[in-house]
């Protein structure tokens, strides 16, 4: 009992620990399983989405692998057929060929089948809609019909005629997308295009070798001369022999040549004509690549270096002496030596400007870097610079620039030596090399410099020196955003031009004077623009104004018409009123002095409603006009007035008037024009007396 109680916990405890140990075997199957399961799940999911971009080098490599089932099928089926003493030789051989062609055309069309497309930019990434796309091309079918296994044929027509495979050739558009694909990244694109040539010239000599000796073998060999001579001769019995007879002859043909037997039969006429004409279509095609090539070799040499034979013509046509045109002979001839190009911005001019800057950046920059100002500039920086650099080159002895020219632009020194040197051309100041700069003193003002903007010293090339110029506008460009180089350069120049004592002690130089008065200048005209900018704005408020106040003054012409009208009508009814009651006396007096007041009242009446409406129109403007005063008004009152004073104002006014007063006819139905003319008199002397009063008023207010 003791023994089983003892024993009972210990084994417990291992048929947990067994247990636990097969629970983790279980797990890590479970688990493996799983992984299986996803990493197979996994490669289904990538072989599904897998995809081929036409512009990846894999795409671009497979294409490379297709050449050779196309060349296969497209140099042995034919060669098998003719020579059947080759088929049977090496069957074996062939049929695993064969069917190893057979299988990369599969594997050609499944990749096609994932090849992307690009449309409208974008890459089509979708493969049902690539699959819809190659199965409803013709791209499909006749990969498809290349693809049909007419080998069955065997079955009938025996294992010795292969050109039942003939239908294999139907994939040559594919050897051609090959061939331009390798064309466009080959460097030596013309070595490739004549190879290529050569490569088609020699697959149509080898069909016609192979149908030459199928005719002759069909004719009898050595049944004449034309034919192939006897195969039962030791002498053309092998099989290279007989091969490379028929490729000789073809080959005559071909290159016209013209050496061959002349044929006998009339069988072996049509095959040398159809020959002959093919072979004329040949040489052509030949002639004219080669001419291409030959033309386009000089077209670059022409866009990559200046035309020799053009300024040769204009030099000799000029008369230029014997030792100038020596020197520019020299200058070509080290441009084509070394290979020197110095028209680079024109040739990558069709180039994005990123590229360029690439190309530029790639080319140029090892130079840029070594010159002490650009040390410690941004690359971006110096990427804007390297597109604005000139290559130049100047042969022996000649000068870069000469003391007291007006500078334009400074130079960075690629390759070669170039020496400072005195006016007689031999004391040497300084030697400048590689990375080293100058012609930057005339360009930048320094402040104190007495030469102002012409060169400080004579530069000449000592051999052949590969400079970059970079233009004022240029660097002063780059300075601009990069203030150290610009010190940089100051104090150089500062430096050299205390050694020769042209830097003014405490004042500034013309030249600072003259940057002093560029930037006033620029100052006043920045403020000179931004004034006509104001008038524009004030013209275009003015004339608003302008057709405001026209609008009003009419309309108070037409008012004060109106007024004077019924005046001078009130006026005629109380004289009426006078010359019936002159008996009445002291009556009509009252009478009349009541009549004097009502118009006084009236008159004071009018003048407020008249300012009232006057800033009621003012009011109706913009902005500025809503600011105008009363005093506007009174301005304009007596501008009224005093125009009206104008005898061609007051034609006009009175063919106003006659209009209203003939409106006020019609409306009132009083009276004819006779009743109207004292009222008109004495409205032109009232307009007047007022005008004088309003005149008289504003200028007080004024003062
Ligand atoms: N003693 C010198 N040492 C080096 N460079 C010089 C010397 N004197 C003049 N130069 C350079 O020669 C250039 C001639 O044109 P610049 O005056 O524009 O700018 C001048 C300097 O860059």
């Amino acid at each position: 009992m003791d023994n089983t109680s003892d024993t009972r916990p210990t084994r417990n405890r291992w048929q947990r620990l067994l247990k636990g140990r097969q629970k983790q075997k279980v797990d890590v199957i479970e688990n493996v399983a799983k992984y299986d399961k996803n990493a197979i799940h996994m490669l289904h999911i990538i072989w599904k989405e897998w995809l081929v971009d036409p512009a990846e080098q894999f795409y671009y490599v497979w294409l490379q692998v297709m050449i050779l089932p196309i060349v296969y099928n497209s140099v042995i089926i034919i060669l098998r057929t003719c020579f059947t003493t080759i088929a049977l030789s090496y069957l074996p051989v062939w049929l695993t060929l064969d069917y190893l062609s057979d299988l990369m055309y599969i594997v050609d069309m499944i990749i096609t089948v994932h090849t992307g497309y690009v449309d409208q930019g974008i890459l089509v990434k979708d493969l049902t809609q690539l699959k819809q796309r190659y199965l409803h091309s013709k791209a499909f079918l006749r990969d498809l019909a290349s693809l049909i296994p007419t080998d069955l044929l065997y079955f009938v027509f025996g294992i010795q005629t292969p050109l039942v495979r003939i239908n294999r050739l139907l994939r040559m558009p594919r050897l051609n997308e090959a061939l331009d694909r390798m064309e466009t990244r080959t460097s030596y694109p013309n070595t490739f295009r004549i190879s290529k040539l050569m490569i088609y010239i020699f697959v149509l000599i080898h069909w016609n070798a192979c149908l030459y000796f199928a005719l002759s073998s069909y004719i009898g060999f050595g049944s004449d001369r034309w034919v192939y001579p006897n195969i039962t001769n030791p002498e053309f019995a092998s099989l290279r022999r007989q091969y490379i007879y028929c490729f000789w002859f073809s080959a005559q043909i071909f290159t016209t040549v013209g050496d061959t037997p002349l044929p006998k039969r009339e069988d072996e006429y049509l095959f040398m004509i159809a020959d002959l004409l093919i072979a004329v279509l040949v040489f052509a095609s030949i002639v004219g690549n080669v001419g291409n090539v030959i033309t386009s070799l000089r077209d670059r040499d022409n866009v990559f270096f200046p035309n020799h034979e053009l300024v040769k013509a204009y030099l000799s046509s000029h008369q230029i002496s014997k030792e100038l045109r020596h020197r520019i002979d020299n200058w070509y001839q080290h441009l084509h030596i070394n290979k020197k190009i110095i028209r680079e911005n024109e040739i990558l001019q069709e180039l994005p400007l990123h590229l360029r800057t690439e190309i530029a950046v790639s080319v140029h920059l090892s130079t840029l870097s070594k010159v002490t100002i650009f040390h410690n500039c941004d690359r971006s920086l110096l990427e804007e610079l390297v597109l604005k650099l000139t290559p130049q080159v100047f042969s022996p002895g000649e000068y870069v620039c000469k003391k007291g020219d007006v500078g334009h632009e400074m130079y960075i020194i690629k390759e070669g030596k170039l020496a400072v040197v005195a006016d007689d051309g031999v004391t040497e100041f300084a030697v400048l090399s590689d990375g080293n700069f100058f012609g930057e003193i005339s360009i930048i003002n320094i402040k104190g410099n007495k030469s102002g903007n012409r060169r400080t010293a004579n530069i000449r090339s000592i051999g052949h020196s590969d400079l970059f110029s970079l233009s004022k506008e240029a660097l002063m460009d780059v300075l601009s955003e990069f203030p150290a180089a610009k010190r940089h350069l100051e104090e150089k120049g500062r430096q050299i031009l205390t050694k020769m004592g042209m830097l003014e002690e405490n004042g500034d130089g013309g030249e600072g004077e003259a940057a002093t008065v560029e930037t006033k200048i620029k100052k006043l005209e920045s403020s000179l623009e931004s004034l006509h900018t104001k008038l524009a704005r004030l013209m275009a408020e003015l004339e608003s104004s302008n057709a405001k106040m026209q609008v009003r003054v009419e309309q108070l012409e037409w008012e004060v018409a109106a007024l004077h009208t019924d005046l001078s009508k009130e006026e005629e009814d109380a004289r009426g009123v006078q010359g019936r009651g002159e008996g009445v006396g002291g009556e009509v007096q009252l009478e009349r002095e009541e009549a004097e007041g009502e118009e006084e009242r009236e008159a004071s009446d009018l003048k407020m409603k008249r300012q009232r409406q006057g800033e009621d129109v003012f009011n109706e403007g913009d902005g500025q006009s809503t600011t105008s005063t009363k005093e506007d008004v009174r301005k304009i009152e007596v501008d009224n007035c005093c125009v009206s004073k104008d005898p061609e104002f007051h034609e006009q006014n009175q063919d106003v008037r006659k209009i209203v007063r003939e409106d006020g006819n019609d409306r009132l139905g009083k009276g004819d024009g006779a009743e109207m003319e004292p009222a008109e008199m004495s409205s032109g002397e009232s307009e007047e007396k007022e005008c004088e009063l309003k005149t008289q008023k504003s200028e007080e207010k004024t003062n």
